[in-house]
């Protein structure tokens, strides 16, 4: 699926939050956000999956607006994996990741497929266990490896992530985002761990006050420089030897007016 988003903006109270946002995600790539605390970024993927509705530009599914496209024909082909957790739900695990195929009912309902479908996401997040476990009773960890298994039985075309890694332990972390880029499908996803930007994605984009600043390859992005000046961050950047992506040492954070204590 192709999503491009052209000269979007979009404000909240006669405060520009997303200013003239140029972006693409293509058919198959992982695409990374990136960017400080309150820079824009669950902003611009509300605005992506039709949560909020811009007050100006476009966001294009296959060259066709997305706010003419109904809700149903959206959540057929995009699913979106938020940070927010649920708090009670009182639906088991399967219950909860069944509800992913709710855009698909009357083609899938009480079929096979429709079965198939949930005990392969719950085999693919390793929750086959849990299965029958009230969902309100996982662990942080857990309940997100759930949500995402629900996007995973939507066989979305496009996935939007905010924060997938958010809970998760580090083993997961890597397990899931294997498992995300191994669909082969088109990511847009928001990262705060740079070094797993560095490793998950074929393209970032850094959003700054509400502005894309730089967009480009890991390697383009991920500079001493952009650390510094985007992230208050000292930091030294060398390059895996085996894969050519940046590996980000960080040193120390240096004081600015955002961070005196
Ligand atoms: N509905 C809203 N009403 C008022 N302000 C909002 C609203 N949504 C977002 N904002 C403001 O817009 C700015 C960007 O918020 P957003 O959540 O998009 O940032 P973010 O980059 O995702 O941050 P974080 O990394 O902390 O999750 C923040 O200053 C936030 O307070």
């Amino acid at each position: 699926m192709h999503l491009q988003i052209n000269q979007l903006n979009w404000s909240v109270t006669h405060k520009a939050i997303l200013k003239n946002i140029n972006m693409t995600v293509k058919p198959g790539q992982f695409v990374g956000l990136i960017g400080a605390n309150g820079s824009g970024k669950s902003s611009l993927l509300r605005c992506a999956y039709r949560r909020y509705q811009p007050d100006s530009g476009q966001v294009l599914l296959n060259q066709v607006d997305i706010h003419t496209l109904s809700a149903k024909h959206v959540a057929q082909h995009v699913a979106v994996v938020l940070q927010e957790i649920p708090a009670e739900f009182g639906f088991t695990v399967k219950e909860v990741i069944a509800m992913g195929l709710t855009p698909h009912q009357g083609l899938f309902s009480k079929s096979t497929t429709y079965q198939h479908r949930i005990d392969d996401a719950l085999h693919k997040v390793n929750l086959t266990a849990h299965q029958n476990q009230c969902f309100d009773l996982l662990s942080g960890g857990e309940k997100q490896r759930c949500l995402l298994a629900r996007a995973l039985v939507q066989q979305p075309q496009l996935l939007i992530l905010d924060e997938p890694t958010n809970h998760l332990d580090i083993h997961y972390q890597y397990e899931l985002l294997d498992l995300i880029a191994s669909l082969g499908i088109s990511v847009l996803c928001t990262l705060h761990d740079l070094n797993i930007a560095a490793r998950y994605c074929d393209h970032l984009y850094l959003i700054d006050d509400g502005e894309i600043v730089l967009q480009g390859s890991p390697n383009q992005v991920l500079t001493e420089h952009t650390l510094l000046r985007y992230f208050s961050m000292d930091a030294i950047v060398r390059q895996h030897s085996h894969n050519n992506i940046p590996d980000i040492r960080y040193i120390a954070p240096v004081k600015s007016s955002a961070t005196s204590y």
